[in-house]
């Protein structure tokens, strides 16, 4: 379905700013729920706060619940795409939607999000005409695959129309660094969070430890090998030698599978006994979840460009113990900012917690330390920075800013 609703461009209380008609065109479907998605639509209402018109489109069908500037061209089918599960949009009638949406809207910019990815926002590129296109490239992955050389080239060609190019971290940017053509500008932009929000939750007495059952969480689709659920139960089963009382609390979509997972190991129904599955929760219970908790696990194995959970949890004030994947490593200051263990070793893992759970001093610190970093990724500070951007490709285009 096509239909235009973005509104008219407000006056903005930034002098530098004038009020901007931006398009974003999603890869991915708005009908689930993901880190781009979310990033878009985060970012979006950012925009918009300050003056600007914004509208989105994105492959799949329209929800009850999706904003009315989000544009849908009815149609997607889902591929497994770095250890996920990405809905997508390619063929012809892709590109003619996608395009005429780009003609209708007028936009001053065009902001392509993942163009690399076969779907929607890969066809504005072949456009004539079209007004200057910024890139943001989310994708990390590591080590680069053989088979993706195969693509190198011809993305190379097919990406020499974009004005600039926004990395969401430095291994972002390392992989998109293989296909993208010099010429274009680099800009290492983080993802963006709503920090106060963050900050300002409540902790809520359901989540909250004690010294003797202090608590410890996890967040994300439990079912995705890469999100690292099962390091995070192994590490628990070693935490719980030492601390009989701790509580784990799990947040994100999978619980009955894993929890029967869990009932089938030796040992299994004991160790079931510790966890709480909380299911999907809304952002304010999520912000209230960090909040309450005495630590933070981010046991991911692979496939992150950023760590938005870790960003968040941090913002939260809640210490973190994280895998030492490059994006973490980057994100938490090369572990300035949270404790970081060897990928995949879950005794590691527990031997970080336990060190935590044992010395609230050294919690303290590290909640501090995490509490200043998220400041560099909050939304004020991340739109301020991509509107640089779009301010130089309107400078190298058209010259329409200033
Ligand atoms: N409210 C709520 N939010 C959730 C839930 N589960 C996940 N989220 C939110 O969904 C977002 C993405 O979560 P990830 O687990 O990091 O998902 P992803 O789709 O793999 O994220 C990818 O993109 C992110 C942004 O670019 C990257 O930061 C991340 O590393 C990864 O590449 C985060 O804001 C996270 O808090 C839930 O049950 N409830």
């Amino acid at each position: 379905m096509l239909c235009m609703s973005s509104q008219e461009p407000a006056s903005t209380d930034r002098p530098d700013e004038r009020p901007l008609r931006v398009g974003i065109v999603c890869p991915y479907s708005f009908e689930t729920p993901g880190g781009v998605q979310n990033h878009i639509r985060d970012f979006s209402e950012a925009l918009m706060r300050r003056g600007h018109s914004v509208s989105v489109f994105a492959p799949g069908r329209r929800t009850k619940d999706m904003p009315l500037w989000v544009q849908t061209n009815g149609s997607s089918f889902a591929v497994p795409y770095n250890g996920s599960w990405a809905h997508l949009s390619y063929f012809l009638a892709a590109g003619l939607q996608t395009r005429r949406w780009v003609r209708q809207g007028q936009f001053d910019i065009v902001h392509l999000h993942e163009p690399e990815a076969p779907s929607v926002s890969h066809k504005p590129l072949v456009m004539r005409g079209a007004p200057p296109m910024v890139a943001t490239f989310h994708a990390s992955i590591e080590p680069y695959p053989k088979a993706l050389h195969l693509f190198q080239r011809y993305l190379h060609s097919y990406l020499e129309p974009l004005s600039e190019a926004i990395f969401v971290s430095p291994a972002a940017q390392r992989t998109a660094d293989h296909y993208l053509p010099v010429s274009i500008s680099r800009h290492v932009i983080p993802n963006g969070i709503d920090r106060a929000s963050y900050l300002l939750a409540r902790p809520d007495r359901r989540w909250q430890g004690t010294l003797e059952h202090p608590t410890i969480g996890f967040l994300g689709r439990l079912e995705e090998e890469r999100k690292g659920f099962s390091v995070f139960v192994d590490a628990a089963a070693r935490v719980l030698e030492r601390h009989p009382g701790a509580r784990f609390l799990v947040v994100g979509d999978g619980g009955a599978e894993a929890a029967k997972a869990i009932a089938e190991r030796d040992g299994g129904a004991a160790l079931l006994e510790r966890f709480e599955f909380l299911g999907r929760v809304d952002d304010d219970a999520k912000a209230r979840f960090y909040k309450s908790l005495d630590v933070y696990v981010a046991p991911q194995t692979g496939g992150e460009s950023f760590g938005i959970v870790l960003a968040e949890a941090m913002a939260a004030g809640c210490p973190v113990v994280a895998s030492d994947l490059p994006a973490f490593v980057d994100v938490t200051e090369q572990g300035l900012d949270a404790e970081l263990f060897a990928n995949r070793d879950a005794a590691d893992c527990a031997e970080r917690i336990c060190a935590l759970l044992a010395d609230p001093a050294r919690r303290a610190r590290l909640g501090k330390a995490g509490l200043k970093r998220s400041g560099d990724f909050d939304w004020e500070r991340v739109v301020d920075e991509v509107l640089a951007v779009y301010r130089s490709a309107l400078a190298d285009g058209q010259g329409a800013l200033s």
